[in-house]
C-alpha cells in the first residue's frame, strides 16, 4: 500500500469534527475517488494526507511508514505525495507562470539548468509555452488548473491527490484534464480525486471511498459502492446516469439483467438486438417460418462471396405483410486508427487519412489539439473521444484519434479492452512514424479483431 491511514481523526479548532476514525488503503498506481456531498470531510483528509494537518489521533502512513511531522520529514512527504486545490487561486501566487511552475523545484534545492529542463518539459507537455510570462491570475480557469497541475508534477511525485479538479471547468477543459490524469496514471503515478459528481466517479475510478459527515460509510468498486442505492441516496448523492439508464431498459426487457455497464459504448453492446422489419409476405409464409430477405455480396457477406439473408417470420398481418426478425446487421466493421502527435509529419499525415479513408478525426490533449488548429486538420470530436470514436466505428466509421506520447498507450488499452470484452470486430491500430513504441507493447495492431 503506497498511501495509507488508521484510525484518522481531526477536529478544527472551533470544535467541528471534520474526520471520524478514518482508515483507508490505497495501493499503487490506482485511480481512486473520494465522493460524499459538500461538507463531508474530503478537503480535510487530503490535508491530512500530505502532512498540511496533523490528526488528533490515528495515524497516515507512506510507503508502510508513518509520517514524521518533523520539517524534513514533512518536504519529503510532500515531494511524493502533491496535492492541487480545488480552488487554482489558493495554489498559483508567483507573478509569471513560468515561476510558478518552477517554485516547487527551487524549493527541492534542483540547479538552475534541471529547474530549466523540468519548466519547459511541463509548459511544453501542457501547452502552456505562449502562457509562460503571463500572471496566473490572468488565465481561464482550465488553463489555471493546467498550470496547478503542472507545478505539482514539476516536483515528481508518486502521488497526486486533487480536490474537485474538474469543478467550473467547461466540457472540453474538463476532458483535457481527465486525459491528463489517465495519462499520469498510465506512467504509474496513483491519482485520488475529490468529487460530487458520481458519473465522474463511476465512470473514471478503480476504487470509490463514499464519506458523509466525517465518516467513512462505504469503499469498493464503483459498481460495487453504487449499487447499493440506498447509502448513495443516504450520502445525499444520486445514483449514477447511465445505471439509472440502463435499469429502466432491463425493466423493460431491452438489456440483460446484472450487468454494470460504465459508460455509452458498454452501455450499446448490452442491448438487446431487437431488429425488426415489416415485409411483403406470401400465402406460403407462416408465423415460425423463412423469408429471405435478398442477398449479401463481396465484402459484405460473412462466408464466402454470398449469403443469403433469411429471417424468421414473427408475427402475420391481414393485409400480407409479416414482421420478421433481422438475425443479420448489415454493417461494415468500421476502424479506429491512433496517431502519435510528438511525431507529426503532415505529409505523412495527409497520405494516412487518405490511404486510410479516414472520415472521422478525434483529438484529444491540449498538444495535439493545438497542432490540428495550426494546421487546419478537421476535428469533429474533441471531448469523449474515445468513447465517441467506439461507437462511430461499431457503425461502420473510419476514425483516426490524434494524441499525443503517454496518451497513446491509453488510448489503446481502452480500446483493446472494449474489443476484447465486447467482441465486436472492428479494425484497430496505431498508425505512423510514432507507432513504434506501442507497436512493440501490443500484439494485436493493424489486424483485424
Ligand atoms: N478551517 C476550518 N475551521 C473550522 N471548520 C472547518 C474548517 N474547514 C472545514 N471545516 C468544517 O469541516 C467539515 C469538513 O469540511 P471539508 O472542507 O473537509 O469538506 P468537503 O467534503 O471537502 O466539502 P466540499 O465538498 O464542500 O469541498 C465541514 O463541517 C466544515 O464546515
Amino acid at each position: 500500500m503506497i498511501l495509507e491511514t488508521k484510525n484518522l481523526e481531526f477536529s478544527y479548532p472551533d470544535g467541528t469534527k471534520a474526520i471520524d476514525d478514518i482508515s483507508i488503503t490505497i495501493p499503487e498506481g490506482k485511480k481512486v475517488s473520494f465522493v460524499g456531498k459538500n461538507g463531508s470531510g474530503k478537503s480535510t483528509l487530503f490535508l491530512l494526507l500530505n502532512g498540511t494537518l496533523k490528526p488528533k489521533s490515528g495515524k497516515v502512513l507512506f510507503g508502510g511508514k508513518e509520517v514524521n511531522y518533523s520539517a524534513s520529514g514533512l518536504r519529503e512527504l510532500r515531494k511524493k505525495v502533491g496535492i492541487v486545490f480545488q480552488n487554482s487561486d489558493d495554489q498559483l501566487f508567483a507573478p509569471t507562470v513560468y515561476q510558478d511552475i518552477a517554485f516547487g523545484p527551487l524549493n527541492l534545492g534542483y540547479s538552475k539548468e534541471e529547474i530549466e529542463r523540468v519548466v519547459n518539459q511541463m509548459l511544453d507537455h501542457f501547452g502552456l509555452q505562449s502562457l509562460k510570462d503571463k500572471p496566473p491570475h490572468h488565465l481561464s480557469g482550465g488553463q489555471k488548473k493546467r498550470v496547478a497541475i503542472a507545478g505539482v508534477l514539476a516536483m515528481d511525485p508518486d502521488i497526486i491527490i486533487l480536490d474537485e479538479p474538474l469543478s467550473n471547468l467547461d466540457p472540453v477543459g474538463a476532458d483535457e484534464i481527465l486525459d491528463i490524469l489517465n495519462e499520469l496514471n498510465g506512467l504509474g503515478k496513483t491519482i485520488i480525486i475529490s468529487t460530487h459528481d458520481v458519473d465522474l466517479a463511476y465512470q473514471w475510478s478503480d476504487y470509490v471511498y463514499l464519506l458523509s459527515s466525517s465518516k467513512l460509510i462505504n469503499e469498493g468498486t464503483p459498481g460495487f459502492v453504487f449499487s447499493n442505492d440506498e447509502e448513495v441516496r443516504n450520502s445525499a448523492l444520486k445514483s449514477p446516469f447511465i445505471l439509472d439508464v440502463y435499469r429502466e431498459l432491463e425493466k423493460r426487457w431491452l438489456a440483460p439483467g446484472n450487468a454494470q455497464p460504465k459508460d455509452i459504448p458498454e452501455l450499446v453492446q448490452l442491448l438487446r438486438s431487437i431488429d425488426l422489419m415489416r415485409v411483403e409476405a406470401g400465402p406460403e409464409i407462416e408465423v415460425g417460418g423463412c423469408v429471405n430477405l435478398g442477398v449479401l455480396f463481396g465484402e459484405f457477406a460473412k462466408d464466402g462471396l454470398y449469403e443469403a439473408v433469411n429471417s424468421r417470420v414473427l408475427f402475420k398481418n391481414d393485409d400480407g405483410t409479416a414482421v420478421v426478425e433481422l438475425n443479420r446487421r448489415v454493417l461494415k466493421p468500421g476502424a479506429i486508427y491512433v496517431y502519435d502527435m510528438d511525431s507529426f509529419d503532415k505529409d505523412e499525415f495527409d497520405k494516412i487519412i487518405e490511404e486510410y479513408d479516414i472520415d472521422h478525426i478525434g483529438a484529444m490533449g491540449k498538444k495535439s489539439k493545438d497542432i490540428a488548429e495550426n494546421e487546419g486538420i478537421n476535428v469533429v470530436c474533441n471531448s469523449g473521444v474515445i468513447d465517441k470514436s467506439i461507437l462511430n466505428a461499431i457503425t461502420g466509421s473510419r476514425c483516426l484519434i490524434i494524441t499525443s506520447k503517454g496518451m497513446v498507450s491509453h488510448t489503446a488499452k481502452r480500446i483493446r479492452e472494449y474489443i476484447r470484452n465486447s467482441g465486436i470486430r472492428l479494425v484497430f491500430g496505431p498508425v505512423g512514424k510514432g507507432a513504434t513504441e506501442i507497436d512493440s507493447a501490443g500484439k494485436e495492431e493493424g489486424k483485424e479483431e
